[in-house]
């Protein structure tokens, strides 16, 4: 059919229910290879394009922006919550519109949940012990570690992930939720949480709990001096972006037991090159970036960006814009 808007999706193995839908509306050329586009490539290929559909992966520069707005491209949508990986300043200067996946957060929170347990009752640890054939007998003390009940969890940033760990974590019988921001939020008064400064959640919480988007306000905010705040037994959990956190002084603050211990879905850089001084460290739980992958989710997030491009093109309210 004539004049139907035409979209750039720049990997194949988008689920198919959302490509299915973009495909009803749009002429869909698909980039098909498992590595994410290569920019030379990309600026190719966006000629002639209405819509960008990207991955949360895929870095999308002030080149690739200003090249999108000159070829006519009016909406780039990432599959993702996060948008650190799209050069925002140099978007607001254009006419594109941005769509994203704010609405998607239950699997985060839920793996939020998986590597707090993990990581204070020593999950990992464990299962390894047992696979070195090092597991001998029962000692009082043995395998020990810290339990959610009754403990003070301290959230940085207290959007709907960290509202939703919350929510999942009164019925563990924590004792007190603290939270820190840029603004005092209904929601934390509605859950009984304490608005409160950085320094002084980093001193009283039994778990630290990263929960804000990567800006330049909070790149690199947990510095040596944020974990010598944070009390000896502490855990620090990061399931947003790894640039959040400086990670020399992670490693010095685990290695020197200046924290307890840390499970980390995000890092930086990512993939973490096996050499990585965090990796065999005992009190340090990784995954690689799966806060939101299980299938479910996954295909939402894919029909939601459909219908954010679909929504732009036909000139209708996109279900998740994100202004700029
Ligand atoms: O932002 C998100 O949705 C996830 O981190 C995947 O990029």
């Amino acid at each position: 059919m004539a004049n139907r808007p035409k979209v750039l999706v720049c990997r194949p193995d988008f689920p198919e229910g959302g490509i299915k839908l973009l495909r009803d509306r749009c002429d869909v050329e698909i980039y098909n290879s498992e590595n994410e586009i290569p920019d030379e490539v990309l600026l190719k290929k966006m000629v002639g394009k209405d819509a960008l559909f990207v991955s949360g992966r895929k870095r999308i520069t002030k080149e690739v922006i200003e090249s999108a707005a000159k070829n006519g491209v009016k909406v780039i949508c990432s599959m993702s919550i996060g948008l650190d990986h799209i050069d925002l300043e140099a978007l607001k200067r254009t006419s594109i519109k941005l769509g994203h996946t704010p609405q998607v957060f239950e699997s985060t929170a839920e793996h939020t949940v998986a590597l707090l347990l993990a990581t204070s009752r020593r999950v990992v640890e464990g299962h390894q012990l047992i696979l070195r054939g090092e597991w001998k007998m029962w000692t009082p003390t043995f395998m020990c570690g810290r339990g959610l009940y009754k403990s003070i969890v301290g959230f940085v940033g207290f959007g709907r992930i960290g509202q939703s760990v919350a929510k999942k974590l009164i019925t563990f019988g924590i004792s007190k939720i603290l939270y820190s921001g840029p603004r005092r939020k209904l929601e934390g008064d509605q859950l009984g949480a304490e608005y409160i400064d950085l320094d002084n959640l980093l001193r009283q919480s039994d778990f630290v709990i990263v929960a804000c988007p990567l800006t330049p306000e909070t790149e690199g905010m947990f510095t040596a001096e944020k974990f010598s705040l944070m009390k000896r037994s502490a855990i620090f959990i990061n399931t947003t972006r790894g640039a959040i956190v400086d990670h020399e002084a992670l490693v010095h603050a685990l290695k020197n037991k200046i924290i307890a211990a840390a499970g980390l879905d995000v890092m930086d850089p990512e993939p973490l090159p096996i050499d990585h001084p965090l990796i065999g460290l005992d009190n340090c739980v990784l995954t690689p970036h799966i806060g939101s992958a299980t299938y479910g989710t996954r295909d939402v997030m894919c029909i939601i960006t459909a219908k954010n491009i679909i929504a732009a093109l036909h000139g209708e309210k996109m279900p998740a814009e994100y202004i700029l």
